[in-house]
């Protein structure tokens, strides 16, 4: 019987694995956690991490052929193939601070598996990890192996959190890196015949070890360009009276661009894209590529300019100041149909006005007040400037109140963001929320989901991004 344990039990490690699970009733799979809670949350009924669909799979398959456990060792031992989906985040110390990823609990988890491994095994790179990250895993094992043989494999995730169960269910393609060696072919062989349970046997590429490794970071510098490349084009829209939405639309029916992934917003945000660009970024400069790693900055520079734009265009749109006014704001997470905060938008939006003073009031459905809390006290890593961070006074948390609806979060405010595209945002009661506002009430629509002319019959100043200014926003200064 094929065994497989997974290294991290997160938002790639759980759900990648109850889908293996669920397609594969013949294969035993545990995931291992050494965070004790996240385990206990994986066993109960409260999952650790908000994703449609996970619940019930998990519910099919767990105490059956799938299993959480603390017990790393015991299901590292025991597994033929061994995953690792740890997190690698950005280095915040040290040589490559602010851009290269953080390896340590890789080197960590890969240590571990050569202290107790007594058989042979293939270790499978999940997590994203540098080029050439599994060169250095080879070290770590081999030099500890006692004749075990070890296959490294790079499996790089393509998941997108919100969708993650449709996208494992039916992704786009599952991508196998090896060594182009006999027992590297092997190695390669078994894991696609794990996923050949469920994936067409075309949608699974092999390639050597390195394309597989670099393909994760272009794939998601090429997708986060896509919308920096957009955002940018919101600012030229807002300047010249052309609507960015009516320019997606427009070139995505060119079938070269495509239409998806052409949403204007406040920016990009969650836990990989700005991590991995970095990591692109320091990759390049290490190989003396400082034109390439230059480029691919320019995707996080426009990322940064645009929740700056945002902030401005609020505060200059109320008179240029927000000092002592309440801000509603609606949706934190970074993306709808998860819980998830790493890197949202909203951090630096909301950081931005608490800058100016202003009281925020934030709602989230997925997001619980003590993430809100933690998340805005946090410092925030600078990844241009890493030696200078930015403390959060402990005195700005006080300009904060999480609501438990978007009612009690716009009563009496002045202005309302609108930071997530969750679908019941666009169906609240606008005629109520007017009437419950302060006057002149403004919308800023970060991530244009509303009906633009409903909300201006109603009274609101509306600003859309990349839409064409409305008198009032016209008229105020312009922002930078
Ligand atoms: N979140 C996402 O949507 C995607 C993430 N990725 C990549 O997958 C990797 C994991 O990401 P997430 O699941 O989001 O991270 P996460 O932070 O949710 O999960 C990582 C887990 O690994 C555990 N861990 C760390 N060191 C360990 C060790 N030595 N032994 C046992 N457990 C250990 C942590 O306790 C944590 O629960 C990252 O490299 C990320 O870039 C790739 C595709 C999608
Ligand atoms: O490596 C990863 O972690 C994953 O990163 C992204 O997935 P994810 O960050 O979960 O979510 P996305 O749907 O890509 O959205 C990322 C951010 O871009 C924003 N976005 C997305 C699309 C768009 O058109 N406009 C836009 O502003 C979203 O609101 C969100 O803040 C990739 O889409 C996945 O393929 C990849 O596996």
């Amino acid at each position: 019987m094929v065994k497989i344990c997974c290294i991290g039990a997160g938002y790639v490690g759980g759900p990648t694995m109850a889908v293996i699970a669920l397609k594969c009733p013949s294969i035993e799979v545990a995931v291992v956690d050494i965070s004790v809670p996240r385990i206990n949350a994986w066993n109960s009924d409260q999952l650790p991490i908000y994703e449609p669909g996970l619940e019930e799979v998990v519910k099919q398959c767990r105490g059956k052929n799938l299993f959480f456990s603390t017990d790393v060792e015991k299901h590292v031992r025991e597994a033929n193939i061994v995953f690792v989906s740890v997190n690698t985040p950005t280095k915040t110390q040290g040589l490559g601070a602010g851009k290269a990823a953080d390896l340590t609990y890789w080197e960590s988890a890969a240590r571990m598996i050569a202290d107790v491994s007594k058989s042979d095994k293939i270790v499978v790179e999940k997590s994203t990890v540098p080029v050439k990250t599994a060169e250095a895993i080879e070290k770590i094992l081999m030099h500890n192996s006692r004749g075990i043989n070890f296959q490294i494999l790079s499996n790089p995730e393509f998941l997108a959190e919100g969708t993650a169960i449709n996208d494992l269910f039916k992704p786009d393609r599952v991508l196998i890196g090896g060594r182009e060696t006999p027992e590297g072919m092997k190695a390669i062989k078994a894991l696609k015949d794990v996923y050949a349970h469920w994936v067409p046997e075309d949608r699974i590429l092999c390639t050597n070890l390195w394309s597989a490794e670099v393909s994760k970071l272009a794939a998601n510098a090429f997708l986060a360009q896509r919308i920096s490349s957009v955002n940018a084009m919101s600012a030229l829209c807002e300047a010249t009276g052309a609507d960015v939405s009516q320019v997606s639309h427009a070139i995505g029916f060119d079938s070269r661009i495509g239409p998806k992934f052409l949403n204007a917003s406040v920016g990009f945000g969650g836990s990989c894209f700005q991590k991995d660009i970095l990591n692109l970024v320091y990759i390049c400069e290490c190989n003396g590529l400082p034109e390439v790693a230059n480029y691919w900055k320019q995707v996080i520079k426009v990322n940064d300019y645009q929740k700056t734009r945002f902030v401005n265009r609020v505060v200059s749109s109320m008179f240029n100041t927000v000092s002592g006014k309440k801000i509603a704001i609606l949706g934190f997470a970074f993306k709808k149909d998860t819980g998830d905060t790493r890197e949202t938008p909203a951090i630096d939006v909301c950081k931005g006005l608490m800058g100016d003073k202003a009281r925020l009031s934030i709602y989230d459905p997925q997001v619980p007040q003590e993430h809100i809390q933690r998340d805005l006290q946090m410092n925030k890593f600078d990844w241009d400037h890493p030696i200078h961070l930015q403390p959060t006074s402990p005195s700005t948390i006080n300009q904060v109140i999480v609501a438990s609806d978007a009612y009690e979060a716009t009563k009496d405010s002045h202005g309302v963001c609108i930071l997530t595209e969750w679908d019941e945002f666009k169906n609240l009661d606008y005629q109520k929320i007017y009437n419950n506002m302060q006057k002149p009430a403004f919308v800023f629509d970060g991530r244009n989901i509303l009906d633009v002319e409903k909300l201006r019959k109603i009274g609101f100043i509306v600003y859309s991004i990349g839409k064409p200014l409305d008198k009032w926003l016209k008229d105020m200064p312009a922002v930078a």
